[in-house]
């Protein structure tokens, strides 16, 4: 990443607010930083922020690239704003945003795992957990997320990129709980087909990367997404049905693609 994008982002926020770039995605840059937006004197060296920074994009027109930055930075702060008041829907609390500059600043979820396994997101301590794949935490932690999933798209919200490195786990009471992360591609839908492709894109995910023990992950996930479906009586069960019976033409169309190429 270029020194001169630091720089640019270093005198956007002030100089007082140091910033540690984590991530560098194709839609945004990510930093941690040590510094609230609303306090940046105040800087706690326990505390920790993420500020997500869309930068503008110079193959684009500029008028255009300005419409879009805005559009996204504000499509992403809106859905993580009115999914944290849904109960039971774990998501980073929305700090502060800056539609205009592409920023925002969220709550900093997870840990680092133990023994140098990485952060605490679900594609490392999948891999963490190899030596036990099937142990009751293993499945405890699916059937959270599983759930996650169900309740957000119970809501009538959709991910849009529901990949094991956007589901984070945080410690809670000797346990883990399972939080959603990166809305970027986020989107209010009550569309079955919406609802069957991210289930499917987590289901490819899990496949891809943990391919020996995938088939018993994604039933976990899928016995967590039920249940919350399952809380709704009949209509919970109609809706699962027909989400359920999509997600089944997904695969299939994708099986269908991969063998034509
Ligand atoms: N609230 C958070 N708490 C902790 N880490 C976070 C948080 N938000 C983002 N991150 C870290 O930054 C990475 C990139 O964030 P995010 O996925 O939101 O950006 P992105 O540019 O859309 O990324 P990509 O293009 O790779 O999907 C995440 O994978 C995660 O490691």
């Amino acid at each position: 990443m270029s020194k001169e994008l630091i720089e640019r982002v270093s005198n956007y926020l002030n100089n007082n607010v140091q910033i540690e770039l984590i991530s560098q995605g194709a839609e945004a840059v990510v930093f941690i930083t040590h510094s609230h937006p609303y306090l940046p004197n105040a800087s706690d060296d326990k505390e920790q922020y993420i500020i997500k920074y869309r930068p503008a994009k110079k193959y684009r027109h500029p008028a255009i690239d300005k419409a879009l930055t805005k559009h996204r930075t504000l499509s992403e702060s809106r859905i993580l704003a009115k999914l944290s008041q849904i109960d039971g829907i774990n998501v980073p609390k929305l700090i502060a945003c800056d539609v205009y500059n592409g920023c925002i600043w969220l709550e900093f979820l997870g840990v680092d795992l133990p023994n140098q396994c990485g952060f605490s997101n679900l594609k490392n301590f999948l891999w963490m957990s190899v030596a036990d794949p099937y142990s009751q935490l293993v499945e405890d932690v699916l059937i959270k997320v599983g759930r996650q999933i169900g309740l957000l798209q119970w809501n009538d919200y959709c991910h849009g990129d529901l990949t094991t490195s956007n589901i984070v786990l945080v410690p809670e009471n000797g346990t883990w709980s399972a939080f959603l992360i990166d809305f970027g591609l986020g989107s209010s839908s009550n569309l079955v087909e919406d609802k069957a492709v991210d289930l499917y894109v987590l289901e490819r995910a899990i496949i891809s990367t943990h391919s020996s023990f995938a088939d018993k992950y994604n039933q976990w996930i899928m016995q967590g997404f039920s249940q919350i479906y399952e809380l709704h009586g009949k209509s919970g069960l109609k809706k699962l049905k027909e989400i359920t019976r999509r997600f089944e033409d997904v695969r299939l169309r994708g099986r269908k693609r991969s063998m034509i190429g």
